[in-house]
């Protein structure tokens, strides 16, 4: 039997009753829900991880939309809680959703949102700073520092690896990988191989390589230069410092593992921002036991919030708790996308056309479009029509949002 759970509610005579497993930063979220005519309750428990019990406790008989999170096991178990509570909508405050078994909540006729584009650039400039975090063993030298074992300055104090000219592996060339990417070429003129499933038009269009390579060779430098690899294991041969970025699901599972780590570099850098069961942490824990100069920066852990025997004990190894996405604009943003993919299949609202582009939700100055930013299962639910949102018309969004008007049509 669940114990009780403690909440904290938000216009309690709302006619929608949106439940949140988690405090979210900022209040926009809270507003933009309550103004839709939400009640919001807010789990305020704390212990960090909420147990299928709790949630379904929460949910309780009535229920019309949950915004969760990735730690939480949202299933059948789950999904079939939410459908007895009339429940249509769930978002993870999350773009990974493989706490989610979409599967299970398109059978319930439950909506799944996500929270793609806002943390892009957030989690590729964490997954920049492990890598230099590892390559300048920066934890290393700054725990000697404390420990008070600084006696002046040695030739060989701390010496790590120099990333200009050096080649940067990125596999998993999405959003993140691209954007980790281009901060690694322009910024530290790495060059690039990358390995994706498939072409990564995102990072080929934009990665402005050429001309920065003519731009390069005009100042009498070496030109950087970028390749995307056949196999991934071109990547894990040729690169020096390697960055996961791919979703995680059956074929990613494990992608690092003994073997992969044994054709790497033996003073190559790894860093993990996706998930942590996409590196086999026992095999990684070996690796670098065995090969003090191979060096890993970790913000995802196989069995989080856990890291398994000896990885704490690594001076190799860079670990942080699973913050690529903490700056405070990001985590406003994850919260208000999620709880507008709630909102908007609470009301009938289509799908945004572009996930990747959901900058007009997050303009604080003006009313989001009255739209589901991201649903992954929209097609699935066969609810939305193809062409997802539908053009503004004046009618439908004056309805909605009264004299913002203009605001949505310019
Ligand atoms: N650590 C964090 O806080 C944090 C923050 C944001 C995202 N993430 C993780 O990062 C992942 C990627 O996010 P994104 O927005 O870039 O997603 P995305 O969908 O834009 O990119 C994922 C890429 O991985 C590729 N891919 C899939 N399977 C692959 C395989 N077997 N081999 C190689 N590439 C493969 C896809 O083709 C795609 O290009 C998320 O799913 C999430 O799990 C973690
Ligand atoms: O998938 C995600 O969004 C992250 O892991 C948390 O930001």
């Amino acid at each position: 039997m669940a114990t009780p759970i403690s909440i904290e509610v938000w216009n309690p005579s709302g006619k929608y009753r949106v439940i949140s497993t988690k405090p979210m930063p900022g209040t926009r979220w809270i507003k933009l829900l309550t103004d839709q005519d939400c009640r919001v309750e807010i789990c305020t428990e704390k212990k960090t991880i909420l147990s299928v019990e709790d949630i379904i406790a929460l949910i309780g008989t009535k229920c019309d939309g949950v915004i969760g999170q990735l730690t939480e096991d949202w299933g059948e178990v789950l999904f079939s809680a939410l459908k007895k509570a009339g429940g249509t909508a769930f978002s993870n405050m999350a773009v990974g959703y493989n706490n989610v078994d979409v599967d299970a909540a398109t059978k319930y006729g439950i909506a799944v949102g996500n929270t793609p584009g806002v943390l892009t650039e957030t989690t590729a400039e964490l997954a920049a700073s492990l890598s230099l975090s590892a390559a300048r063993r920066i934890v290393e030298a700054d725990q000697f520092m404390r420990a008070g074992l600084y006696e002046g300055w040695l030739p060989n104090l701390f010496v790590g690896n120099l990333l200009k000219g050096q080649t940067v592996g990125v596999i998993g060339a999405g959003r993140i990988g691209s954007a980790y990417a281009r901060m690694m070429v322009e910024g530290f003129k790495m060059n690039l191989i990358y390995y994706d499933l498939y072409q990564s038009t995102r990072l080929e269009k934009y990665l402005p390589i050429i001309a920065y390579g003519q731009f390069l060779k005009a100042n009498g430098e070496q030109p950087v230069t970028w390749k995307r690899a056949a196999t991934m294991e071109d990547v894990l041969r040729e690169a020096d410092v390697i960055s996961l970025h791919p979703i995680l699901d059956k074929t990613t599972y494990h992608l690092i593992n003994k073997e992969r780590l044994a054709i790497m570099k033996k003073e190559a850098v790894l860093v993990n921002c996706s998930r942590g069961p996409v590196i086999n942490e026992v095999d990684l824990v070996e690796h670098l036991r065995v090969n003090p100069m191979f060096r890993v920066g970790l913000d995802v852990f196989e069995d989080e919030p856990y890291m398994k025997p000896g990885l704490a004990e690594m001076k190799n190894a860079v670990v942080v708790p699973h913050i690529a996405s903490a700056s405070k604009w990001t985590r406003e943003g994850m919260a208000t996308l999620a709880a507008l993919n709630v909102l908007g299949k609470i009301k009938g609202y289509p799908v945004w056309a572009n996930p990747n582009q959901v900058e007009p939700f997050l303009d604080e100055n003006s009313v989001p479009p009255p739209a589901s930013p991201s649903l992954v299962n929209a097609k699935k639910l066969g609810t939305f029509p193809d062409s997802l949102i539908r053009p503004p018309s004046a009618d439908f969004i004056c309805d909605i949002y009264g004299t913002n008007l203009a605001l949505i049509t310019n």
